[in-house]
């Protein structure tokens, strides 16, 4: 077996003069789930298209279940693009195996597991109902059981979350970490990271065309300091406390708020027992994936516009 599933490497592409994707590199542990993250436009639908063989990179290759091109494993992958649609005149259990006869399901078979799919994940009313009077959520949530019917090694699912209410997310999480129990290895792009801290081993955050970080969600987590949350019990007097806190400690109501690095907790510990203001709560924890991941499209986008300023001045002094 291949130690990863997904080998992308360097893979680059231009529309026009815009360079979309830029040199981005994809290794997909096998058995894992991995998320390629970033805000609207980065280039995650276009990566994950190279990645698969759909469209050519300009530049780079793709590995793809140790295959050498993409197209010769194709029916040991699993895919949910970004554009939805089922024909709306068949019944659900229907378009499921429809969709496994494409990548070689026998049909009889891919009827008995849409039934088994639906029923597990709660949704056996609809089984043998048309796609037309489904909602988009539920019918995307058919063309999700569809892609990966025929049971792939590899799971692609691009923005496979948007457009599902609550319920049908947690469906969808149950079907994604369903899938690595059987052994499928699951690669997913989204914007929103409360699926991917959840479900993650490993995330790639993508910004403005390129990768700007590669590791687990803890390592990203650990990139910004720790959060922490002091309620005095003695509030009383506003200057005390603050001297007994790091600079940079905001007050909100009761309670101050303010960052500090994982060395300092047991000393900060120490400083409030012994300042005699008490405590009535504390609370000490590592900043979401959601601030982290803004955190690094900040910090990308305050490097674009600031060589772009850059520009602006050579071009005004030229
Ligand atoms: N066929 C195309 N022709 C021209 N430009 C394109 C094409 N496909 C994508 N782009 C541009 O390339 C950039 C990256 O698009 P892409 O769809 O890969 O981003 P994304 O990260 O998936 O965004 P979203 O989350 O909004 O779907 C965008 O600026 C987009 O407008």
């Amino acid at each position: 077996m291949n130690d990863f599933s997904v080998e992308a490497d360097g893979l680059t592409k231009y529309f026009g003069d815009y360079k979309a994707v830029d040199q981005v590199s994809l290794a997909v542990p096998t058995g894992s789930i991995y998320g390629v993250l970033g805000p609207n436009g980065a280039g995650k639908t276009t990566s994950l298209r190279m990645t698969l063989g759909i469209i050519d990179p300009d530049a780079g290759t793709s590995r793809l279940l140790g295959g050498h091109k993409p197209q010769s494993v194709r029916h040991r992958i699993g895919y949910l693009p970004e554009e939805r649609g089922l024909y709306p005149g068949m019944k659900a259990r229907e378009a499921i195996a429809f969709m496994g006869a494409l990548r070689g399901l026998d049909w009889s078979e891919g009827r008995r597991r849409a039934a088994t799919f639906m029923t597990e994940l709660g949704l056996e009313r609809v089984i043998d109902a048309k796609i037309r009077k489904m909602s988009k959520g539920m019918a995307q949530m058919v063309q999700l059981i569809g892609s990966i019917v025929h049971a792939p090694d590899l799971i692609v699912l691009d923005e496979p979350f948007s457009g599902l209410d609550p319920v049908n997310q947690e469906r969808l999480e149950t079907l994604v970490r369903r899938e690595q129990a059987r052994g499928a290895t699951i690669l997913f792009s989204t914007h929103v990271m409360a699926h991917a801290e959840r479900l993650c081993d490993r995330i790639a955050i993508i910004a403005r065309s390129a990768r700007r970080f590669e590791g687990t969600v803890d390592e990203a987590r650990a990139l910004l300091p720790m959060q922490v949350r002091y309620t005095p019990r003695d509030a009383g007097d506003s200057a005390a406390v603050a001297a007994t806190l790091p600079a940079g400690a905001e007050r909100r109501g009761d309670a101050w708020h303010f960052a500090i690095e994982d060395d300092d907790v047991e000393p900060l510990l120490a400083r409030i027992t012994a300042s005699g203001h008490g405590v009535t709560g504390l609370s000490i924890s590592r900043p979401a994936l959601h601030d982290a991941f803004v955190h690094i499209v900040r910090q990308v986008d305050a490097s674009f516009d600031a060589d772009a300023a850059e520009d602006a001045i050579e071009e005004a002094s030229a």
